[in-house]
């Protein structure tokens, strides 16, 4: 079964769309884009598009790339203290001379919709979220909508990013799974991989899963975004040699991609529902 995250992510807009139309709120989102590296300017223009198809307002600003973090830091706490901002994304990654840490750390939680902020990632840990990452939330989102049990499951997470991989292992195991996380220093990977029921892979590497690595009708989800060699877009698995072994795959694109999107928006809503009525962030 391919879980087709491009249908789910079309079907939680248009419901969103209709509950922010019946809250009579406006929500803002607040994009920040630090030089002009082309991936990122598509993925925030994407960003702006969906938040005009929902009915979320949005600012772009863009800085120069040799912007000084102090001067990215600025461009946060003014956004922070505007109260018109429900919501900022501070798009990555940054240019090398910019202190990510230091930006991530200075974006007020509740706003922050992205939920890297540490607040917001020890909220998740601590099982009480208020904004998880969007591309683990929106994988989530698809395991429920394919009703694809996860309690007492085995998962395997390949990678230990703060945007993906730890996130994701946190809220498999919110979800009652049995987590494993492994990354580069992982020895026996293919063994470990090969024991998941739900096997999510977050490396950033084409053809890095092959068939050989899944066992029969496990669910496998590719948060992966590589080129191949003819330079096409393609996820971390080797789609055709999996397809048939696993019991149910996310394709690359039109899987974990669009969900990210979709849930981003959903954040956005939900920070601007927080404002109005209560207080628990922070
Ligand atoms: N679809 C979407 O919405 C999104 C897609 N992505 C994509 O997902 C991929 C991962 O992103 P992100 O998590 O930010 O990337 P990072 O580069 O931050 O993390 C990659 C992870 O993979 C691990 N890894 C690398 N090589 C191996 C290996 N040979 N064996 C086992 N583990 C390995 C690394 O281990 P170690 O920690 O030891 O270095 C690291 O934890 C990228 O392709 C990115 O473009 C990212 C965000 C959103
Ligand atoms: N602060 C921040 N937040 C992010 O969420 C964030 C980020 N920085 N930096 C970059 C990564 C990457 N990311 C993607 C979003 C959508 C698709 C997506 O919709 N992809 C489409 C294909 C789009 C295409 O045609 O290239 C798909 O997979 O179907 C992919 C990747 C969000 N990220």
């Amino acid at each position: 079964m391919i879980l087709d995250g491009k249908a789910v992510s079309e079907k939680r807009l248009e419901i969103l769309k209709e509950e922010i139309e019946e809250s009579g709120l406006y929500p803002r989102l607040a994009t920040v884009i630090v030089g002009e590296d082309p991936a990122s300017q598509m993925y925030v223009r994407m960003k702006h598009r969906a938040c005009e198809r929902v009915g979320i307002g949005s600012v772009g600003i863009e800085l120069p790339a040799d912007a000084t973090t102090e001067r990215v830091l600025e461009a946060v706490v003014r956004l922070n203290n505007d109260p018109d901002i429900n919501g900022i994304l501070v798009q990555l990654p940054l240019p090398d001379g910019v202190d990510t840490t230091r930006v991530i750390d200075a974006v007020a939680p509740e706003k922050d919709v992205d939920g890297f902020h540490p607040c917001s990632l020890g909220r998740l840990l601590a099982g009480t979220p208020v904004f998880a990452p969007c591309t683990p939330q929106g994988i989530m989102t698809i395991l429920d909508e394919y009703n694809i049990p996860i309690r007492g499951r085995r998962a395997v997470v390949v990678g230990r990013s703060i945007d993906v991989g730890r996130p994701m292992a946190v809220l498999l195991l919110n979800a009652d799974a049995t987590v494993t996380i492994c990354h580069s220093k992982t020895e026996n990977l293919e063994e470990e991989m090969r024991r998941a029921d739900i096997l999510v892979s977050a490396v950033g590497k084409a053809k890095f899963v092959g068939p050989e690595m899944v066992k029969e009708g496990a669910t496998v989800i590719d948060v992966g975004i590589n080129q191949d060699e003819q330079g096409k877009l393609c996820g971390d698995v080797d789609f055709e040699a999996v397809k048939d072994r696993a019991g149910a795959i996310t394709p690359v694109p039109g899987g974990v991609g669009p969900m990210t999107i979709a849930t981003l928006m959903e954040n956005t809503f939900r920070a601007a529902k927080l404002r109005t009525c209560d207080n628990t962030v922070r």
